[in-house]
């Protein structure tokens, strides 16, 4: 059985003792990491501070080479030295935005694993795809980019985030129903690009607009594994009800 996997994704928010005080305030309330995996992707600034407490530290993105000229950013082997075992790789706020290809998520997924990092493989579409009846080939065609080279056993570590865009920050979250048929979808695509023994094993979470209120409806479909979460994910509270909310009944 699939364990579940909660993360919150702080993005560019919080000053370091307001990421201090959040942690201090859900360490000893987090459930057993034997009902639900613990994860915060917080800002690169904090990734070291953090690190060390009983909740899995994440970064929010990474550089795919090991070192160089690539002014601003970050190298795996950095966020590895300092004790951050997970790092989401193309979200879409980086797709969009910082002109993310494809090809650099599966460098990016390649280069996590060389460092014992889990990734958070983002994909999802936009509201004009889902209306043109293109979310089936578009996500599965990202989910078999990002992960191509990668052994079957790398696949099975790893954990895919599927998040709508239009569902993103937005207040619109996809339908539970819907969001499982994507996430069924991407499980046989992992299927037939590596084996049913990785697609029955890699972890796939729901993204958009989760809260604590609607987490039940998408741990209750049996292709969503958790939920990556924004905007829940930045009160200590919210977030420890999702954790508690977020585990199979
Ligand atoms: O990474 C998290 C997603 O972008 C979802 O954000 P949200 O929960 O604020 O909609």
């Amino acid at each position: 059985m699939r364990k579940p996997i909660i993360a919150g994704n702080w993005k560019m928010h919080k000053t370091l003792p307001e990421a201090r005080a959040f942690l201090e305030e859900i360490t000893g309330s987090i459930p057993d990491v034997d009902k639900v995996e613990t994860v915060v992707c917080a800002p690169t600034l904090f990734l070291e501070r953090l690190a060390g407490s009983n909740v899995g530290i994440g970064a929010q993105n990474m550089h795919f080479e090991e070192s160089g000229a690539f002014t601003g950013e970050i190298s795996p082997a950095a966020l590895e030295e300092i004790g951050v075992k997970y790092v989401i790789l193309g979200h879409s706020e980086r797709r969009e935005m910082f002109n993310e290809t494809d090809e650099a998520v599966n460098k990016k997924t390649l280069a996590a694993f060389k460092h014992n990092l889990t990734p958070i493989v983002c994909c999802g579409e936009t509201l004009e795809q889902r209306e043109n009846g293109e979310t089936m080939a578009f996500v599965g065609s990202q989910i078999e980019k990002a992960l191509q080279g990668l052994t079957e056993e790398q696949v099975k570590q790893t954990v895919i985030a599927y998040e709508p865009i239009w569902a993103i920050g937005t207040g619109k979250s996809s339908t539970a129903e819907d969001a499982n048929e994507v996430c069924a979808h991407i499980r046989q695509v992992v299927k037939e690009q590596f084996t049913q023994a990785a697609a029955d094993a890699v972890r796939i979470q729901y993204g958009g607009s989760v809260k604590p209120g609607n987490i039940k409806e998408y741990m209750s479909q049996p292709d969503i594994d958790g939920a990556l979460v924004g905007g829940a994910s930045l009160e200590a509270q919210s977030f420890l009800q999702l954790l508690e909310a977020g585990q199979y009944e």
